[in-house]
């Protein structure tokens, strides 16, 4: 079949730079994101001979959520360090303040530096049975004071066997996203059976889940939702993050277990960088 002018060009322009226009539109405005969560992980001694080891990257945006205690003294070590990494809790109440004991309010983690906070990863879902309901109040409070929440959503296997993988994920957007119009938040995917397991869903699994939480993204926030980054979460690591950041939909990687070691950390943050620069 004859080729249309608009095909004819969009070939030269791609055979010319390597990729079309629009492509180039979509690529720069999506953040490529490689983010540590230590979860209840680390002493002070063993942050301090991370970042002694650690080398970080200019090329794609790192941020390292380290347990509660060590978000101020880890916000001088990346200060010392001069690395360009950026400071995340890992969990944020919902009140301004008052008498929640044993809680951490928003401005106490902008207090100490935090740009970032993960809200809703499965393991509070599961232990400290976090619902969409407060998953939404603490994404409003994270907005509401200019910090970039790390939504985490994601299927048990449980779900993902009885076919219920979209559902699940449509209603956790929804809730989390509730009376929210930005597009200021990130977008973690974490098949709850991929964590800790060493049982990483394959890249196409999850490209193909990205796209389909991008598409429930547009319905809520509309356009905004293309330049959105969702990343990927759940036994990430150095051997299979080069798949992952082939993928159009996959703008980065939420890790715990292999976040914790400085090189490893290294390793992913190196094959999502080479990936930006050949974009
Ligand atoms: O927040 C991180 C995820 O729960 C992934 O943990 P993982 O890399 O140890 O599987």
């Amino acid at each position: 079949m004859e080729q249309s002018i608009e095909s004819y060009i969009k070939n030269l322009v791609r055979e010319t730079l390597g990729h079309t226009l629009g492509e180039l539109q979509v690529q720069s405005d999506r953040r490529i994101y490689v983010i540590a969560n230590w979860k209840m992980n680390k002493s002070l001694t063993e942050t301090a001979e991370f970042f002694q080891e650690f080398k970080s990257s200019n090329d794609v945006s790192v941020v390292v959520c380290p347990p509660t205690q060590l978000l101020y003294p880890t916000q001088l070590f990346i200060k010392q360090s001069g690395k360009p990494v950026d400071l995340g809790g890992q969990n944020v109440h919902w009140a301004d303040k008052g008498a929640y004991t044993g809680e951490t309010s928003i401005s106490m983690l902008k207090d100490v530096g935090c740009e970032y906070v993960i809200i809703g990863h499965s393991e509070r879902r599961q232990y400290a049975h976090e619902d969409d309901v407060l998953v939404n109040k603490k994404v409003k409070q994270a907005i509401k004071a200019g910090l970039i929440p790390i939504i985490c959503i994601g299927e048990t296997l449980e779900e993902k066997n009885s076919m219920r993988t979209e559902q699940v994920l449509s209603t956790q957007l929804f809730g989390a996203l509730k009376e929210i119009d930005s597009g200021d938040f990130i977008i973690a995917y974490e098949p709850v059976w991929a964590i800790g397991t060493g049982q990483s869903a394959t890249a196409d699994l999850a490209q193909q889940t990205h796209s389909y939480i991008r598409s429930v993204l547009k319905q809520i926030v509309g356009e905004k939702a293309e330049n959105i980054s969702i990343l990927y979460g759940g036994s990430a690591n150095e051997s299979n993050a080069a798949e992952y950041s082939s993928m159009t939909d996959i703008d980065g990687v939420l890790v715990g277990g292999a976040s914790l070691k400085a090189q490893s950390f290294d390793g992913i943050i190196k094959v999502f960088a080479k990936g930006e620069q050949n974009s």
